[in-house]
């Protein structure tokens, strides 16, 4: 890589393999690829997610914090299944000429969320680009045979639960672009916080097992990725927006700017769980939300396909409210 006193082999000696040592199967880093021996009555979870420059994240965002949002949306994804992070790999395009300084603050924080999570790095690639960045991470996770949580198993009846606030990421990104008038500095800088460092629900992930009967995890947008679980469990859904959670931040944002509403249901990038499950279980949500400290907002029910296709969103006279295409799409 031109312009740093670390290439190819270096890098990886220095700052990944150090990232290997919680697994043994991952050889330090030194051979064509890792062996792992199968853990019995579990299942393999795995999930993979890319982030580019430009696209997931800002140019000048801080290295440290685009490795650790790197692992968190995968974590993300293992948490949303009821599984319990274990490994991970990381396909790394850094731009050819990018500083020493940078690849070991990237490198700082990527160590710093594995450590955080108990996950070891068990190999990757490392490649250079004409750019932009582009870091691909797979996670590797564990549940219980058979007991992951599934987009299919939404039905009729079920209440649909959403954790923590919704919209503050993407509220953040306007924040940080400069297009939100009227909030508090404090507010800002919280919510341009979500957008650089979402939380994977891990804990609430893995005490939904059992409890869950469908679920996921909301990365493109509430609207847009409620319609997969629709979709995939045979069913439609209404969410009133009275009842969707907000932090005092959106809650500023969206009272000066009631537009702001779509942003906080469409523009994702939350990372926070949803799912479904009947109604009797509300009780044993309710302590889960308490023994995880992780809050815990019923915000609709699942309806028959036939009187809702997809997802409808009921304002506070209980008529629906218009959405756009829902959340994000790459195309
Ligand atoms: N290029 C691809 N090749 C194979 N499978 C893919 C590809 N892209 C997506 N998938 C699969 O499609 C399914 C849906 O992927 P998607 O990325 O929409 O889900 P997600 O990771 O939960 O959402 P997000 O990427 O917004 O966080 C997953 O099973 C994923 O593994
Ligand atoms: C600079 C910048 N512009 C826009 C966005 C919004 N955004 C990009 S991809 C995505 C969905 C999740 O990604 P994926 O579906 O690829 O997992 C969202 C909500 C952003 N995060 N950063
Ligand atoms: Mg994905
Ligand atoms: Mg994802
Ligand atoms: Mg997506």
């Amino acid at each position: 890589m031109v312009g740093t006193a670390l290439d190819e082999f270096a890098l990886i000696a220095e700052l990944f393999a150090p990232l290997a040592a919680g697994c043994p199967g991952a050889l330090g880093l030194t051979d064509d690829a890792a062996f792992l021996a199968a853990a019995p009555g579990f299942d393999t979870v795995v999930t993979m997610d890319a982030m580019v420059e430009g696209v997931h994240f800002l140019p000048d965002d801080p290295p440290d914090l685009i490795a650790r949002k790197l692992v968190r949306v995968n974590l993300s994804d293992l948490a949303a299944k009821g599984a319990k992070p274990v490994h991970v790999m990381l396909a790394a395009a850094f731009v050819a000429g990018t500083s020493e300084d940078w690849l070991r603050r990237f490198a700082q924080g990527l160590r710093q969320d594995l450590e955080e999570y108990g996950v070891a790095l068990i190999g990757g690639d490392t490649v250079s680009t004409p750019g932009p960045l582009s870091l691909t991470l797979t996670a590797f996770g564990r549940v219980e045979a058979g007991r992951g949580i599934l987009r299919s198993g939404a039905k009729v009846g079920h209440d649909v639960w959403l954790s923590g606030s919704l919209g503050d990421a993407a509220l953040g990104l306007k924040a940080i672009r400069g297009q939100l008038s009227g909030v508090d500095e404090g507010h800002l800088s919280f919510l341009a916080g979500r957008y650089r460092l979402p939380s994977p629900r891990l804990r609430l992930g893995q005490g939904l097992v059992g409890l869950a009967a469908s679920g996921m995890d909301v990365s493109d947008g509430l609207v847009q990725d409620l319609g997969h679980i629709c979709r995939a469990s045979g069913v439609g859904a209404e969410i009133e927006a009275a009842r969707l959670p907000l932090s005092r931040a959106a809650a500023q944002a969206i009272a000066g700017n009631q537009s702001l509403l779509a942003l906080a249901l469409e523009g994702g990038d939350d990372y926070e769980l949803l799912f479904t499950a009947d109604p009797a279980l509300a009780e044993s949500l309710r302590r889960l939300a308490t023994a995880t400290a992780t809050p815990l907002t019923p915000i609709g029910r699942i309806v028959s396909a036939e009187s809702v296709t997809a997802v409808r969103v009921l304002g506070a006279d209980g008529r629906p409210v218009p959405t756009g295409r829902g959340g994000w799409r790459h195309f």
